[in-house]
């Protein structure tokens, strides 16, 4: 789309109102702080911080490890399908209040059912606010469920099996958690069920880990997009492979620098991922630990990197062709972009 030239100052009005769809975003990273200590009240669960502030001031990460100890504590206020419905709810509000016209949740059911949680609760709290999310926002969701990498193969497995009663709620698989130690390949046979089954496929790699990881994840565990994947970068071979063959880069710009992935946004390789041809698009990750949803990071990005204007037209176009919603659904979203940019 050819565009007339837009003033800097008038980027984040142009980057808020945008459609756009969210591709990479764990729904229990939604959790905020409030609704953390909320939940603990209503289900009588204990959590070792006294006050809303005294558990934000612990969002002080370091690395991936640092972050995901905070995350999987905070998730342990979950326990009715009522809590990941309220969760996911408020995530989807501020989805749409964001112009967000799809989003595909990534969620964690090892983290609950470990603590004896059932499968269904999970999902089922979380289908439902997906449903309510169609007919009362007008936002299209759906839900991605993810092994945690840090657990065997045959754990991932024994996941499978619980969630398949419920195949027809989620629509892909996703691998994520501790990823240096944990190579895609550890999950090679499981993938593979999935892909079977008919699954779409996604998986964490080269956020902290090396370009190996993108590799396997695309030839052993046979994704067809990579979430991070911003040390491809070190790989010029991996560079032209991801062009070539159009695999999407999941990128989540402040979860990257909240975990130390880059020094600060100034350097952060997104403009080098678009100048390369690739599909990159931005995200959140763990929006309510990593200071910012979906427009705080493009908005945010923009103004530290020197983005454009044609750089955010292709990001949001990159979000719909990358997303896994019908052809007809992108066209009539692409539609709504190109409106909005013809707009502005
Ligand atoms: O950024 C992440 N990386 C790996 N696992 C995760 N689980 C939630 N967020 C992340
Ligand atoms: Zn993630």
């Amino acid at each position: 789309m050819n565009l007339k030239p837009i003033p800097a100052d008038r980027l984040p009005e142009l980057l808020r109102g945008m459609p756009k769809a969210e591709l990479h975003m764990h729904i229990e990273g939604s959790l905020e702080p409030e609704l953390i200590f909320a939940l603990a009240q209503r289900n009588g669960v204990s959590i070792p911080y006294a006050s809303v502030e005294d558990l934000r001031r612990a969002y002080a990460f370091t690395n991936l490890q640092s972050f995901l100890d905070i995350y999987y504590a905070g998730a342990s206020v979950l326990l009715k399908e009522q809590d990941f419905y309220d969760m996911a709810w408020a995530y989807l509000q501020r989805a749409a209040a964001e112009n967000v016209l799809r989003t595909e949740m990534f969620f964690d059911p090892q983290t609950h059912t470990a603590r004896g949680v059932a499968m269904e609760t999970v999902v089922n709290g979380l289908h439902r606010a997906c449903v309510d999310a169609q007919a009362q926002l007008g936002v299209s969701a759906a839900l991605i469920l993810c092994f945690l990498r840090h657990l065997s193969e045959e754990e991932a497995f024994a996941t499978l099996e619980q969630a398949l009663p419920h195949r027809d709620k989620f629509i892909g698989i996703g691998l994520d958690s501790s990823e240096v130690g944990h190579p895609p390949e550890k999950f090679a046979r499981v993938f593979a069920r999935c892909r079977e089954l008919g699954f779409h496929l996604v998986a964490h790699a080269g956020e902290e880990g090396p370009p190996a990881y993108v590799w396997t994840a695309l030839d052993v565990l046979k994704v067809e997009r990579v979430d991070h994947g911003v040390q491809s970068s070190k790989d010029a071979a991996l560079m032209r492979r991801l062009a070539a063959d159009r695999i999407p880069l999941t990128v989540c710009p402040l979860s990257n620098l909240k975990l130390c992935v880059f020094p600060d946004l100034a350097q952060h390789n997104l403009g080098a991922l678009l100048d390369a041809g690739l599909v990159a698009t931005v995200n959140s990750d763990d929006p309510a630990y990593f200071g910012g949803y979906l427009n705080e990071n493009f908005v945010q990005t923009f103004a530290a990197t020197g983005l454009t204007a044609q750089q955010a037209f292709q990001l949001a176009d990159n979000s719909f062709v990358a997303s896994f919603a019908s052809a007809a659904q992108k066209q009539a979203w692409r539609e709504r972009l190109q409106a909005h940019f013809a707009g502005f």
